[in-house]
C-alpha cells in the first residue's frame, strides 16, 4: 500500500480536517487527521493494517510477543494489526495522566511492537516506551499509520510508518495570525478526566 492509497482512504472518510487544532503535544496545526473517521469502518482499517503488518514483518519485527498501543487512538489499529500478525493486542491507558498497562500482564522481558495511529512529535510513543520499560517490557519498534513528522520524530526505537504526511504545526509563540483568528479545538483525549 503506497502513500497515495493511505491518504485517499483518509480523504474518502473526510478524516483530513482543516481549522485550528490543539495537538496532544500542545502544538497548534491547521490540519488534523481525525483517524477515528477511518477506523469506524472495519474494511478500511483492515486494509491499512494489512499494509502496516506487512511493513512490520518486512522490517523483521513480526515475531514479537504482543502488540501494545497507546489509548485511545492506537487501540483500533493496534488490535487489527495484531490480529493480522497473529499476536495479542494490548494497550496502555492514562492513570492520573500517565500511561500504564492497567488491565493486562506481560512477563518481564517480553518483546513488543508499539502500534500507534498518528505520530506528530513522537511524545505519546516515547511515553508508551517509558511506561513499558518500567514494567520490564522491551519495545523492539514502533509502527504507525501516518507519520506527520515525515521521519523527523525521535521515538527512541525504530519507527515504521505506513505513510508520511508532513503538515505544519506551530508553538503558541509562533502561531501565524490567520490561525490565531480561528477559535482552537482539541480533539484528542489527553487531559480529559
Ligand atoms: O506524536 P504526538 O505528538 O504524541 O502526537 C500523536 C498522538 O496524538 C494523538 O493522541 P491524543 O493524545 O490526542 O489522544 P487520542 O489517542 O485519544 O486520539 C494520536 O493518537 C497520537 O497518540
Ligand atoms: O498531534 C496530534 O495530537 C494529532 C494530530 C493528528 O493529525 N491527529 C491526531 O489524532 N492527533
Ligand atoms: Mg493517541
Amino acid at each position: 500500500m503506497d502513500r497515495d492509497e493511505v491518504l485517499d482512504i483518509f480523504r474518502s472518510c473526510d478524516a483530513i480536517l482543516e481549522g485550528h487544532f490543539i495537538l496532544t503535544s500542545g502544538r497548534r496545526s491547521p490540519i488534523f487527521l481525525q483517524k477515528v473517521r477511518v477506523f469506524q469502518f472495519p474494511d478500511k482499517t483492515e486494509k491499512l493494517c494489512a499494509g502496516l503488518a506487512e511493513r512490520i514483518r518486512e522490517a523483521g519485527y513480526g515475531d514479537v510477543d504482543a502488540v501494545i498501543s497507546p489509548a485511545i487512538g492506537g487501540i483500533v489499529p493496534g488490535y487489527e494489526t495484531a490480529r493480522q500478525l497473529g499476536k495479542p493486542a494490548l494497550w496502555v491507558e492514562r492513570e492520573d495522566g500517565v500511561f500504564r498497562l492497567r488491565r493486562f500482564e506481560l512477563p518481564k522481558g517480553a518483546r513488543v511492537v508499539v502500534v500507534e495511529d498518528i505520530v506528530t512529535t513522537g511524545l505519546s510513543v516515547r511515553e508508551t516506551v517509558e511506561a513499558l520499560g518500567k514494567e520490564g517490557i522491551e519495545v523492539a519498534a514502533c509502527a504507525c499509520i501516518i507519520d506527520r513528522s515525515a521521519g523527523k520524530a525521535d521515538v527512541g526505537v525504530p519507527l515504521i510508518a505506513l505513510a508520511e504526511y508532513e503538515v505544519p504545526s506551530y508553538s503558541l509563540e509562533e502561531l501565524p495570525p490567520e490561525l490565531a483568528a480561528i477559535p482552537p479545538v482539541k480533539p484528542g483525549s489527553r487531559g480529559l478526566a
